[in-house]
């Protein structure tokens, strides 16, 4: 699903009233009616009072068209207009007069912190002071407004976005967001709601379809992309009837040092559950017994050293080599490395300390191999590409780096995104259960295991990043977070693949 900014949905807009010939008006009634319609079918007549918070824009003057749809419907409606500027917008004025002649009663005008109503726990908040046209952070009374409002125990539901986030710029002022139990959004997500910065803001939404125009929207470039079960559909290759083992490629696995082999064992094995035709793990001699003892189906080859890796040598060609979990940075190991990239022509996934090895010695980094994946959590993107001022300042210094290296770049997070040049892929499975060890060791090996199917470099690492996070929601739903472990994980990388076409259960039908 495509992500649009601000300006380009305010386009969308102005393109949906010229080519469809309908008014702003219109649009606005039609958004508006799609929330009554969400909330009459989940409420279904009851009486618990509903109190609608407008601001005098057009998210206010969606919230009016609610109103007036809930009052028309019999609901118990109260209504306010956050009164901060003069500057109302047309369609807020005309829905403004048509609540009151519809009703027969005004909106409650709020002028100071003096008008904030009484609010019972169990009463219903909606929240339409600010859309995506905020254009600076909510101050005095209207701030103070927003934090009245958190305060209150009622479920708040917020139309189109928090108000007081920006959909695709860094927040300012942290306090003065509302913080929604639900949002409704129009026609696509905000690239806010998947940073950790602001995403927190927005734990629950969905998007509300107010048709606007389709073609354009087809045209036009977004900022990012979601990617959900029905892009990554499309990704999956099917095996062949007369297909041998030697048609899914041969993955190298170069992890583990003394105390942390464990990591080859997760990301070898997660390289086979996902698919790869052979796998050889590359570990110091002291990993040799624990591999061969715990994953019979992995072939292993050691370093001459006993602890650490400092010379990666193997007799076959592989197809990829997932490199870097567990091996720590010694400078013996930075060689080996800087062996590896400069002598090698094959892909790469590259995770962990093959990434701290990179970012500390230049002479790593002048090596990384072009077309890479490099799989870094927050902390390691940090070292690689400096420190950052917020979210969007973060995803700004990746493309760059991404350009300049010619690497695919993922950032792992509760929404992994991976970032390529310009481009941004948002993924949208996983739960914080997966906040474990380990968990992205194993993300190392499945994506090398695609690899070494032939999956494209970014189609292996949106196909494995939503398999990883799949197959984690699918752990979760029988263990809970607490008890995930990385390698529940590989357990379920099968049910995940399954789930990619399951057919949602039947209702049985009637005879
Ligand atoms: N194409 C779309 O996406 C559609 C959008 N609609 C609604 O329109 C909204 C956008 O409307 P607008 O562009 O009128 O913007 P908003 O309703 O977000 O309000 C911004 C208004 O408040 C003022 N303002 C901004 N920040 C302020 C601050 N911190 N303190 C005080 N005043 C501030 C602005 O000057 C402007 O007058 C969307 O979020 C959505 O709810 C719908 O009506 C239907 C169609
Ligand atoms: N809160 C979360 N929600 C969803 N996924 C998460 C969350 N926290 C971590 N993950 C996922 O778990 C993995 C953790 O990787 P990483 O930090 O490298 O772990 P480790 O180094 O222990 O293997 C990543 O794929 C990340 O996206
Ligand atoms: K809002």
């Amino acid at each position: 699903m495509k992500i649009f900014s601000a300006a380009q949905l305010h386009k969308a807009d102005e393109a949906t009233t010229k080519k469809h010939n309908i008014t702003q008006l219109e649009l606005m009634e039609h958004a508006g009616t799609q929330i009554f319609n969400w909330l009459h079918q989940r409420m279904q007549g009851a009486q618990v009072p509903i109190h609608i918070f407008c601001g005098i824009g057009n998210n206010g003057g969606d919230g009016l068209v609610v109103g007036r749809k809930l009052m028309e419907a019999g609901y118990n409606v109260e209504m306010y207009v956050a009164n901060f500027t003069d500057k109302r917008s047309k369609c807020f004025l005309i829905n403004y007069d048509r609540v009151k002649s519809s009703t027969k009663k005004w909106p409650k005008l709020m002028m100071s912190a003096e008008d904030f109503p009484e609010i019972n726990p169990e009463d219903i908040l909606i929240d339409a002071l600010f859309g995506i046209g905020l254009n600076r952070p909510p101050e005095g009374w209207v701030k103070k407004l927003i934090q009245y409002l958190n305060e209150q125990k009622s479920f708040k539901l917020s139309i189109d976005i928090p108000s007081g986030l920006y959909p695709d710029q860094a927040l300012e002022d942290a306090e003065a967001v509302i913080k929604a139990n639900h949002t409704l959004t129009f026609q696509s997500p905000k690239l806010a709601f998947f940073l950790p910065e602001t995403g927190k803001f927005v734990p629950y939404y969905e998007v509300i379809d107010i048709g606007l125009d389709a073609e354009y929207l087809q045209k036009t470039e977004s900022i990012a992309q979601l990617i959900s079960k029905q892009e990554v559909q499309q990704f999956y290759k099917q095996r062949e009837k007369f297909s041998h083992k030697g048609m899914y490629g041969h993955a190298l696995i170069v992890a583990g040092s003394y105390g942390k082999i464990g990591a080859s064992v997760l990301s070898a094995r997660a390289a086979l559950r996902s698919g790869a035709g052979l796998v050889t793990a590359f570990v110091p001699e002291c990993g040799y017994e624990v591999l061969q003892a715990s994953i019979p189906e992995v072939m292993v080859l050691t370093d001459t050293e006993d602890d650490l890796i400092t010379d990666i040598s193997y007799d076959f060609e592989p197809s990829v080599i997932g490199v870097g979990p567990g091996i720590g940075t010694k400078k013996e190991t930075v060689t080996a490395l800087k062996k590896l990239f400069s002598e090698t022509k094959v892909p790469f996934v590259i995770d962990a300390d093959a990434l701290n090895c990179i970012a500390e010695n230049e002479s790593v980094m002048k090596v990384l191999p072009k077309n890479s994946i490099l799989t870094p959590h927050p902390g390691e993107l940090k070292r690689l590409i400096g420190d950052w001022t917020d979210d969007y300042d973060k995803l700004e210094k990746t493309k760059k780096f991404s350009e300049e290296k010619e690497v695919i770049v993922l950032i792992k997070g509760a929404h992994s995104i991976a970032v390529v040049g310009k481009q941004l892929y948002i993924n949208n499975t996983g739960n914080p259960g997966m906040a474990t060890g380990g968990s992205g060791d194993v993300l190392t090996g499945m994506i090398t295991g695609l690899v070494a199917q032939g999956y494209d470099a970014l189609l292996a690492t949106l196909f494995g990043t939503y398999l990883h996070g799949r197959a984690g929601n699918m752990v979760a739903e029988t263990k809970g977070f607490e008890a995930l472990i990385a390698s529940d994980i590989i357990e379920y990388i099968g049910d995940a693949y399954l789930d990619l076409f399951a057919q949602p259960e039947q209702e049985p039908q009637q005879q």
